[in-house]
């Protein structure tokens, strides 16, 4: 579960880029986040991912507090969330494998399970044929459904992306669309920002609504 209470964000020097938003989203719910350019869109997911902390305002996730939470324990809380970020950018100098395998080295996988896992995440975006492929000869399509096999290969129970269809064609982008609703069915908690008004019309998930930071009714 995703709870904000009444949560704001100031960027030093800034604007406010979030006012007073209050909503929950149950376990297993997907839910897009929509809104002009400046929204706040972006700076809610990050908000969620404890990559930003908000200036007032209580965020709970699954039953913990972010704002008790020790630094320490922010690297556990994020083993909950698969990121689909734009800025987390592919490793172009190592396969499509290795590039779904290393979160899980990073975080003390045993070789043979990481393995077992990488290749689970490929098949499930449809690139278990392409492992020994360099990420450069994959397809916009193929390279965005590889982030999302690196951001589930650790099986979180939710989802972030921030435009994930940003930069794909309505048929690609239908397909990513398609994938996160398959893993919202199987139990996992998916929120998607985007300011693609007409691929939320074709989905029938709960919209969040942002006009300059403000959560409208
Ligand atoms: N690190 C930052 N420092 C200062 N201001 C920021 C920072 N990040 C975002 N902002 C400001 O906060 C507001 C909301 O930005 P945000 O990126 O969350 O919007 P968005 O809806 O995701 O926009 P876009 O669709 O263009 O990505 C904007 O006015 C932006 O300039």
């Amino acid at each position: 579960m995703i709870s904000l209470s009444q949560v704001s964000k100031r960027y030093p020097g800034g604007l406010e880029a979030l006012k007073d938003i209050t909503f929950t989203i149950e376990t297993g719910e997907m839910a897009f986040v929509t809104g002009h350019s400046g929204a706040g869109k972006s700076t809610l997911l990050n908000l969620i991912a404890a990559i930003e902390a908000p200036s007032s305002g209580t965020i709970v996730i699954n039953g913990q507090n972010l704002g008790q939470l020790r630094p320490a324990a922010i690297p556990f809380l994020r083993r909950n969330f698969g990121l689909i970020f734009q800025d987390h950018k592919l490793l172009y100098d190592r396969s499509v494998f290795d590039n779904v395998m290393l979160p899980l080295e990073i975080t003390g996988f045993d070789q043979g399970e990481a393995a077992k896992r990488t290749r689970a995440a490929l098949d499930k975006v449809g690139l278990l044929g392409r492992e020994k492929t360099m990420p450069i000869a994959l397809s916009g399509g193929e390279q965005q459904r590889l982030c999302i096999a690196r951001a589930i290969v650790h099986r979180p129970a939710i989802l972030l992306a921030d435009e994930p269809t940003g930069n794909l064609d309505s048929n690609y982008a239908s397909e990513i669309l398609e994938m996160f609703k398959s893993f919202n069915q199987v139990g996992v908690t998916v929120l998607i920002a985007t300011h693609d008004e007409h691929l939320i019309e074709r989905y029938s998930a709960r919209t969040l609504h942002l006009q300059h930071g403000e959560l409208l009714a």
